[in-house]
């Protein structure tokens, strides 16, 4: 399996190169050549598979390079219950109403990121070593991502990470666990600005293509493919989890920020698992429902930007959905390209005329959620279902069950625990979102980081200066 650019300009590459890549050097993201197609056989015989068995299945038809018995290793690490709480890794309940939520939340971080992020600092380690090479890793986060390749990658050999972060704009709990780390090769960047501005200096970085040769940049930011095919995993296995058999479909609602997550459902999707229909929930930054209702694409300023209850969603230039408008229209790089020089210049673009097909063929539907829906998501699952729901999930639970279809099963994506968001959880329930063990005292641990302004030369010296 090889790799090209979603803007067309990159000679196909393989699974390890792509994976160091990061950005390709047109500016655009790395996708396979075509992709896999999974028929009802294979469904048949992946149905009883534990996670690591699924994920080597899934992976391995992406991972064409690495020697098999090496990925079932690598794969057979990851997915352990000692790192995600239980055999299961990926446990679903049901609610009263039939939705379905697919925790995702277990690993050690308690966000949907540990999912990739764990095999990624594991395939890094690997792929790394083989090559004799290291990497330094620059990487943008609004809350999740950042801990999770901090947790992922502290202590490997190799390895170091350059982490920007929205500064003051996480929550308490996500700060702490971000800047109380201490390891010699974390670096914690606070960035005057929100997550939006702290992806455009990633990609800045990223397209500086001398300083990235140079120093040795990757990406940790779903930008990096093998992101996304670990996020495929779930929806199989969440497919597998929600229904007694391959007769069934399902649909997936996804709390969205960068597209990453529901991107890889559509991978996915496009591979042939049975999905009716891609549910796209977004907060109060709603570009993404905007666009999925109307056709317009138009990328909002910090300025217009809010800061929400659901912060980790507070993202107003989703970076995936680049990989979405690439397969919309045929696979067509030149397209693709020309309407990305659109978003760049601060037009934006209209793909009205495709509404139907986005709907139709791709399954895609989207919906958004307020503070007041939030806290009233997180009230009524609680007294009705006595779940405790992050604010993330509660935007996706508050959308499926809006645009639900009769008879439709929904399986709704965690994407964090409550305890991550604890004043939004106090402000809904009158009490204190539970807290898992280990995490006791977490926020008066002393914290280390720099802060900036949103200015790539000023991250790229820092960079420069930390590797001597
Ligand atoms: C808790 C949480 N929910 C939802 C999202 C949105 O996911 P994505 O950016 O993949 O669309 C994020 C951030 O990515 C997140 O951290
Ligand atoms: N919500 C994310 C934003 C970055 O998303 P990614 O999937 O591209 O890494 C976060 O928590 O940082």
């Amino acid at each position: 399996m090889k790799y090209i650019s979603t803007r067309g300009g990159m000679a196909p590459l393989s699974f390890s190169d792509t994976i160091l890549m990061g950005l390709a050097p047109d500016g655009g993201l790395a996708l396979p050549e075509s992709y896999p197609q999974v028929g009802r056989a294979q469904l048949d015989a992946w149905r009883d598979l534990s996670y690591a068995e699924l994920a080597f299945e899934i992976i391995r038809l992406f991972a064409t390079d690495i020697p098999q018995a090496d990925l079932k290793a690598i794969l057979d690490r990851t997915y352990t219950a000692e790192v995600y709480g239980s055999v299961a890794i990926t446990p679903v309940k049901r609610l009263h109403d039939g939705l379905v939520i697919l925790e995702l939340s277990n690993g050690p971080t308690l966000a949907f990121k540990d999912m990739a992020m764990q095999f990624l600092g594991n395939l890094f380690e690997y792929v790394l070593a083989k090559k004799g090479e290291q990497l330094n890793i620059v990487g943008a986060t609004s809350g999740d991502t950042g801990s999770a390749a901090e947790y992922a990658m502290r202590g490997k050999q190799g390895i170091n990470v350059f982490m920007l972060s929205p500064d003051g704009l996480m929550s308490p709990f996500q700060r702490a666990q971000m800047y109380s780390l201490q390891d010699a090769n974390i670096h914690n960047i606070a960035i005057k600005g929100m997550f939006d501005d702290c992806q455009d200096i990633v990609k800045a970085v990223q397209n500086d293509h001398a300083f990235k040769s140079q120093y040795k940049i990757g990406t940790v930011n779903s930008i990096n493919w093998a992101r996304v095919v670990a996020q495929v995993v779930y929806y199989f296995k969440g497919y597998f989890n929600a229904t007694s058999s391959n007769d069934e479909q399902v649909s997936f609602c996804v709390p969205s920020g960068n597209f990453g997550n529901v991107c890889a459902g559509h991978i996915a999707r496009q591979m042939g698992l049975p999905v009716q229909r891609l549910i796209v929930a977004t907060n109060e930054n709603d570009v993404l429902d905007e666009f999925f209702k109307t056709g317009r694409y138009q990328p909002r300023g910090t300025a217009n930007t809010w800061v929400t209850s659901s912060p980790s969603m507070d993202i107003s230039k989703a970076s995936n959905f680049e990989r979405f408008v690439f397969d919309l229209l045929g696979r067509d790089g030149a397209a693709v390209a020309a309407l990305w020089a659109e978003v760049d210049a601060g037009r934006g673009f209209d793909l009205g005329d495709k509404l139907a097909q986005m709907r139709e063929q791709f399954g895609f539907v989207s919906g958004k959620s307020s503070h007041a829906d939030r806290l009233a998501t997180i009230r009524t699952v609680d007294a009705e279902d006595q779940v405790v729901v992050d604010t993330h999930t509660a935007d996706g639970i508050k959308v499926a069950r809006e645009v639900r279809l009769p008879g439709e099963t929904i399986v709704c994506l965690e994407t964090a625990l409550p305890a991550k968001f604890a004043d939004t959880i106090r402000e809904a329930l009158n009490r204190d979102a539970p807290r898992p063990a280990g995490f006791e005292g977490l926020e008066d641990l002393p914290q280390k980081v720099t802060v900036f302004n949103a200015d790539a030369d000023a991250v790229k010296a820092y960079v420069r200066q930390a590797l001597g």
